[in-house]
């Protein structure tokens, strides 16, 4: 075996990696060539017709290779927006070792490298290179395998006690198409003479790095016990689970890559929807899947899981307690029910020379009955026919069916019945109905006892707040869908219903009790147009809410967070879909554990599970991690608390805020931007927040003040956490959050009480 590390050596071993990486760009470039000739080409024949007959076989064959090319240039853009390289593995395969194992045969995936080209002797051996896509020589020789194919497994299976025949696995870092580096892993005991082995490790290398503003793939390291998960079946339940830095969210989305792969058909047709915490979250995974070539997944925020409606505003905790809890769901019921503010208590016409008359009473029947069967906004017709049935019997004549119909028929047609229905009945939105209940009586009234005392006046007035400001809050959105499930989308207004006489007919509504008419679908809505919204009401209804898109796989990440009527939410999104759900109850800021587990069990259905636990933590320095287990074991006897890997001899360090706040956090910040390359966060309860706000200027956009519950999921170089004992104290999840915020910090940790 070789020494390691001897400059010459390295320098020789990414000559010849360079030489490899260089020819699958070549390739690549000729694919890229191709498929811009061949779409050319298909471009010609769209538009001057099939002028060449080309036989069947042929056809499907070139609709193939068009397809494949097509593809490949989809992806090379993808690559060519990151640095990382298209090539980073190579596995040196002994088929003979791997004949000879009893063991090691799975997953293997048979012969699809190639002979090694760099001298290295043996009939038996065989070198794979793994990549972020497959690419082929002209001759259909593999050149790299794809990171997904089952040829690519042994890369992140094999270990020195199974080698599944590998001798060595090699991670190769490369900016843009250059070799920098190599990272060898030895699977048996002594490399044969003609194998150099260099570098660390590719693991701690990767661990070690400097985090910066966005979340990196790892699919040069995923360890075997990652690899499982990823790679695990398509269908059900899969739950992943483990303490903070075990990788959970970074295999989920790994695994996202991996499902498209397998069955791209399902997948990219039904679509992935992946839902986190934040904006936040979302902007800092953002790069991941796209970075592995996958660019078809739909990333949502619990604030943004609805076309129209896009927040980040959370409310004080004990009203997105009483928001997110089921036992809301009665007053929105009611509301939906109810009848629409504004509108007429009466109905008086002459139809078929009859005088019609019809009271609060009679209305409210009919409503009610009509609901019960129907979405309101698709009811319109139903309700009309109701309606008729209820004044044919007010009339009190019996037996005469001929009278009946004619009444009906009448009734059917009648421009003042049907001036009436436009607004007794109008389409509702569902932001309109949570509008209504700033009015605490309302609420009072609806709620029906499922609501405590304290609760109402706060919660009427955070939709009282939303109508001053024209923004909703993150629970409001999970509301806004129960609504909306009930009323049904809201359905375009056909633009003849708006005909001339109709308009005069709706301006002499006194004689039905109207006081007041509002047009329910506004200006604004109904052009579409991209406007300026100033109005805070106009803000609040812009868009129209649909029907809910359905998906053929949901990704839930820092699921210990959703609230009940949240999992409601995303499980209407999900009714035929297969589940990846990440989570660490330990790190949850929903206080009633069980309640969200019931939600989320009505949402996942009977579907089989199957459960992966990640247990090793390889984001935090284990300085830091140990501090920050130590807090929450305290408190959380139970949590689920996982090894860190990584030593670096240095302790977070522990000092006064004082009188003056600011002072201390800037020397501490001023102290950790000498220290470490990348991002920093100062994570401040609310009480420091604005105080502590101008830090975010030293540093040159390495700094970052943000509250504990926005790192969610987030990690950085080096963190300051401020007064613990307030985040403890201000956060309805308590301790958990204050632990989430003390393992976000991958190097160095300030923490200031
Ligand atoms: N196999 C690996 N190779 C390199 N880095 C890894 C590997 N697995 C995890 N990491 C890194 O560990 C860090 C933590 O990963 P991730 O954010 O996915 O953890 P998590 O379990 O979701 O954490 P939390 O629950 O605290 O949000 C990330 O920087 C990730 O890239």
């Amino acid at each position: 075996m070789s020494t390691k590390n001897i400059p010459d050596e390295l320098a020789r071993e990414i000559a010849v990696e360079q030489a490899h990486v260089d020819r699958v760009h070549e390739e690549l470039e000729k694919a890229g060539v191709r498929a811009d000739s061949v779409q050319a080409e298909g471009l010609a024949r769209s538009q001057f017709g099939r002028q060449v007959e080309v036989g069947d076989a042929e056809g499907a064959a070139l609709f193939e290779r068009d397809a494949l090319m097509f593809h490949a240039a989809k992806r090379r853009t993808a690559l060519d927006t990151q640095y990382e390289g298209l090539v980073f593995g190579r596995l040196d395969i002994d088929h003979a070792m791997l004949r000879a194992s009893t063991t090691g045969s799975n997953g293997d995936g048979g012969r699809d490298g190639h002979r090694p080209a760099d001298g290295s002797s043996g009939e038996d051996r065989e070198v794979r290179y793994i990549g972020r896509l497959g690419v082929r020589d002209d001759d259909y020789e593999p050149l790299v395998i794809d990171w997904r194919a089952p040829a690519a497994s042994a890369f992140y299976r094999a270990t020195p006690t199974q080698p599944m025949g590998v001798l060595r696995r090699r991670v190769l870092r490369s900016r843009g198409t250059t070799v920098i580096g190599i990272e060898d892993d030895l699977m048996v005991p002594e490399a044969p003479d003609d194998l150099v082995v260099v570098g660390d490790g590719a693991l701690m290398a990767a661990l070690t790095r400097s985090r910066g503003g966005r979340m990196r793939d790892i699919v040069a390291t995923i360890q075997a016990h990652q690899d499982e998960a990823i790679r695990a079946s398509a269908r059900g339940i899969t739950e992943i689970t483990g303490g903070p830095g075990t990788g959970k969210t970074v295999v989920a989305l790994h695994r996202a890559a991996y499902l498209l792969y397998s069955d791209r058909r399902r997948f990219e047709s039904g679509g992935i929807l992946v839902v986190g915490p934040s904006g936040a979250y979302t902007a800092y995974i953002e790069r991941v899947l796209p970075s592995l070539g996958e660019e078809s997944v739909i990333l949502r925020a619990l604030g943004d899981v609805l076309d129209v409606v896009h927040t980040e505003r959370l409310d004080p905790p004990a009203v997105a307690r009483t928001k997110g809890s089921t036992r809301i769901r009665p007053l929105l019921g009611a509301a939906s029910r109810g009848r629409v503010p504004g509108t007429p208590t009466e109905f008086r016409a002459m139809v078929a020379g009859r005088p019609v008359r019809l009271e609060a009473r009679d209305l409210d029947r009919v409503r009610s009955q009509v609901l019960r069967q129907h979405q309101r906004n698709t009811a319109t017709a139903a309700a009309q026919d109701a309606l008729g049935e209820l004044a044919w019997t007010s009339l009190g004549i019996t037996g005469d069916r001929e009278a009946k119909e004619e009444f009906l028929d009448k009734w059917e047609d009648h421009l003042d019945v049907e001036a009436f229905m436009q607004v007794w009945w109008p389409q509702v939105d569902p932001r309109e109905v949570l509008l209504w209940l700033g009015d605490p009586e309302l609420v009072r009234r609806h709620s029906r006892g499922t609501l405590r005392d304290e609760e109402i006046e706060p919660l009427a007035a955070s939709f009282r707040l939303a109508a001053e400001t024209g923004t909703w809050s993150v629970a409001d959105v999970a509301l806004i869908d129960d609504i909306s499930a009930r009323v049904g989308p809201v359905q375009e207004a056909p633009k003849e219903e708006r005909g001339f006489y109709e308009i005069e007919e709706l301006e002499d509504l006194s004689q039905y009790g109207v006081t007041e008419v509002q047009p329910v679908v506004s200006a604004a809505r109904d052009a579409g147009a991209p406007l300026v919204l100033t109005d805070p009401r106009d803000k609040l209804l812009a868009g129209r809410i649909g029907k809910p898109d359905e998906y053929a796989h949901v990704l839930v990440d820092e699921a210990q967070d959703l609230s009940p009527m949240q999992w409601r939410m995303i499980g209407r999104r999900g009714r035929y879909a297969s589940w990846t759900v990440v989570g660490d109850a330990a790190q949850a800021s929903w206080p009633d554990a069980s309640e969200a587990t019931a939600a989320r069990e009505e949402a996942f259905g009977s579907q089989a599970r199957q459960q992966f636990h990640m247990d090793t933590n390889y984001r935090n320095a284990r300085e830091i991690f140990d501090y920050a287990a130590e807090v929450v074991r305290r408190q959380v006897p139970d949590a689920d608390i996982p090894q860190a890997v990584r030593e670096t001899g240095i302790e977070p360090v522990e000092g006064r805020l004082g009188p003056d706040a600011l002072t201390a956090v800037r020397e501490a910040v001023t102290a950790l931007l000498e220290q470490v390359e990348g991002a920093i966060a100062v994570i401040t309860p609310s009480t420091h927040a604005a105080r502590l706000a101008p830090v975010a200027e030293l540093g040159e956009g390495r700094v970052q003040v943000i509250d504990p519950m926005s790192t969610k999921g987030l990690e950085y170089d080096a963190t300051v956490v401020v007064d613990p004992d307030e985040i403890t104290r201000e956060s309805p999840g308590g301790v958990r959050v204050l632990y989430v915020a003390l393992t976000r910090a991958a190097h160095r940790m300030t923490v200031l009480t």
